[in-house]
Parts: structure tokens; C-alpha cells; sequence
């Protein structure tokens, strides 16, 4: 398989009366074909700030300050917008949080597809147009016949459904997944993000999944990069954060969910709040929450150490210490 998204040294600020505040910090990653990729964190460590840099629909007071995003081998920083415009929904997509409220209420379904086939020359034809749309819909599980209906007619997991249908109508490469289905009850986000991945089989897609759920993402995602403050602190694939998270972050995140069977007698949390962006201190940014932090954290920054393709950042590492909860 090769690279489908690469992300080097990405950095996105936020301009501010009091000055810039640096959202997202030096980040790279990247997400092979067909590979499913989530990004983990709590509130606030820039999760969003990225999804919108790689589809480019950042808007002041947001700045992509450095980096490059390449997808297939195209740099999205440089594009020119009208470029820009047909690579957006054809070669990269997003559900964003909240989704179902993106859709416009008035307008029938059939006719919202129709707009987005017309608008990007697939087709001006309206039942071609609705027969590729029938299929979609019916792929996300909405009964066909519901495509003549209007969004408000809808249950919210149907609305989702719907959305997610249009992301996927003009076969991106790479479908963004910002939050999908937050507000959703637990049975229908698992129906709905389990049709997404079945759907990525067939249409042999890549997928960025972003949540602050960590058992959800490690039940969908092969590869999982966990942010905090604007860093991705640690990355490596699902299963060895569930078992042997490296970064202590990482052993909380992990241990303030349920268990995938439901176990909630280890559930911790991690203590304190998130760090204030705009003051960022020396060493360590999780110095402070840290229940293995020792003097060298709170006055040098901690190396990078890589293991293959997996890396954290830590002074003071989990090492064979973090057991499974599973
Ligand atoms: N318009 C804005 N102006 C200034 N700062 C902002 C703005 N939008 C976001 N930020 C800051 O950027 C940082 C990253 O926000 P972002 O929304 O990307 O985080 P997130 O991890 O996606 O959070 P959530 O899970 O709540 O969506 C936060 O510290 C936030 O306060």
C-alpha cells in the first residue's frame, strides 16, 4: 500500500487580539490507501483545526502558519481555490460534527444530490442523478423510496446516514470524520460507523476518524494518534495503544472509557484540565496532569522516540507498565 495523505510539520494558528495562538503544533502523519487512521484527544487540542487545514476550509482567524499536506501527491496548501474546488468532495471529504444539521431542510434529498452531481459535472441528468443517488442512499441503509423526502422528515440517524451518503457520492479518496456521530445514542453511532466501514471495503477508501471516545475510535481504526496541546503525543496501531500505551496521556485517555466489553471498573479519568494554548511552558506540555512526570519534564522538551512506524514523545514512558484493561 502506499501514502495516501502526507501531513509534514503542519502548523495552524489561531490570530488573537493578544496574538497568535498556536493551535496545532509542528504535526505530521500520515494515512496509507485503504487505511483508517483516528485522532484521539480531549477538547480543544486542535483536532478540528487540522480536519479543516486538510480540506482547506480554515477561515481567519485561522492561518496555516508552516507545513505541507500532500494527498496523492498534491500539495492542498498550494493549490489555487478554483483547483481546489473540484479536488474538495471528489479526492477528499467530511462529516462534520454535527453533520445532520447541514443539511438543508427544505430542500428534498433528491435534489440536494442532484446539486452536488450538477455542481461538480457528473451529470445535469435528474434521474441518472437519482439513480446514483438511490444506490448511495440504500448503501448508508435509507430505504430508496425515502430519497423524494425532505431532511426534517428524517430521525437524526437517518439525517447522518444522509450525510454521509453525500460525502461519499463523488468517490473520494479520503472521507474526514469529525465527531459523526456524537450526537447520537451508542446502538445507531455503531450501526452507522460500522456501514461506513463496510462501505470502505467496497469503495476502497481512506478514512480520518476523529473523536475524544478512544473506545470507539480502537474498535474502528487501525492506526490511532493521540493530540495533546496542539501535539500528536504518541502513534502507533490500535492495538498497542489499548494494550501498551508508551505516553502516560495515553494510559489515561485509554482508562477514562469503558472497555470495549462494557468494563468499567478501571475507568480513572485524568486529573486537572487541558493546557491554555496561549500559555505554554517549558518541558513537557502534560508536565502538570502527569502522574509519571519527574524534573527533567518540567525543563526539556521530550525527545521523539520511534519504534518502526509508531512513535511517542516522552521522558518518562508507561515502558511493560501499562498492562491490558481488556
Ligand atoms: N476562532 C478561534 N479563535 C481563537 N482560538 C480558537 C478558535 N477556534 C479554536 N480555537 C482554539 O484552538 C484550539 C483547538 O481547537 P479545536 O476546535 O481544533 O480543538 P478540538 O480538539 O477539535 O476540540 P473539540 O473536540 O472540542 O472540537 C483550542 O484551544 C481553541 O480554543
Amino acid at each position: 500500500m502506499s501514502k495516501l495523505l502526507e501531513v509534514k510539520n503542519l502548523s495552524v494558528d489561531y490570530i488573537t487580539l493578544n496574538g497568535a495562538v498556536r493551535a496545532v503544533d509542528d504535526v505530521s502523519f500520515s494515512i496509507e490507501e485503504e487505511q483508517s487512521m483516528g485522532l484521539a484527544g480531549e477538547s480543544g487540542c486542535g483536532k478540528s483545526t487540522i480536519a479543516y487545514s486538510l480540506m482547506r476550509l480554515h477561515r481567519p482567524p485561522a492561518l496555516i502558519a508552516d507545513g505541507s499536506i500532500e494527498l496523492a501527491g498534491r500539495d492542498i496548501i498550494k493549490m489555487k481555490e478554483e483547483e481546489l474546488r473540484q479536488f474538495r468532495w471528489e479526492q477528499i471529504s467530511m462529516v462534520f460534527q454535527s453533520a445532520m444539521n447541514c443539511l438543508n431542510p427544505v430542500v428534498k434529498l433528491d435534489r440536494q444530490f442532484y446539486e452536488i452531481y450538477k455542481n461538480h459535472g457528473i451529470t445535469q441528468n435528474r434521474h441518472e442523478a437519482r439513480a446514483k443517488a438511490e444506490e448511495l442512499i440504500e448503501i448508508v441503509g435509507i430505504p430508496r423510496d425515502r430519497l423524494g423526502d425532505y431532511p426534517h422528515q428524517f430521525s437524526g440517524g437517518m439525517r447522518q446516514r444522509a450525510v454521509i451518503a453525500m460525502a461519499l457520492a463523488l468517490k473520494p479518496k479520503l472521507l474526514i470524520m469529525d465527531e459523526p456521530t456524537t450526537a447520537l445514542d451508542t446502538v445507531v453511532q455503531r450501526e452507522i460507523l460500522q456501514r461506513v466501514y463496510e462501505l470502505k471495503k467496497e469503495l476502497k477508501f481512506s478514512i480520518l476518524f476523529i473523536t475524544h471516545d478512544l473506545s470507539l475510535m480502537m474498535e474502528f481504526c487501525d492506526d490511532v494518534s493521540i493530540m495533546y496541546a496542539g501535539k500528536i503525543v504518541e502513534q502507533a496501531p490500535s492495538q498497542t495503544i489499548l494494550n501498551h500505551p508508551q505516553h502516560p496521556y495515553s494510559y489515561g485517555l485509554k482508562n477514562s472509557f469503558p472497555s470495549l466489553h462494557g468494563d468499567i471498573e478501571y475507568m480513572e479519568g485524568i486529573p486537572g484540565s487541558p493546557l491554555n494554548m496561549s500559555k505554554i511552558p517549558p518541558g513537557c506540555r502534560f508536565q502538570d496532569r502527569c502522574f509519571r512526570a519527574q524534573d527533567i519534564c518540567f525543563k526539556e522538551v521530550p525527545p521523539r522516540k520511534h519504534m518502526g512506524n509508531d512513535f511517542y514523545d516522552c521522558h518518562n514512558p508507561m515502558g511493560t507498565l501499562t498492562g491490558s484493561k481488556n
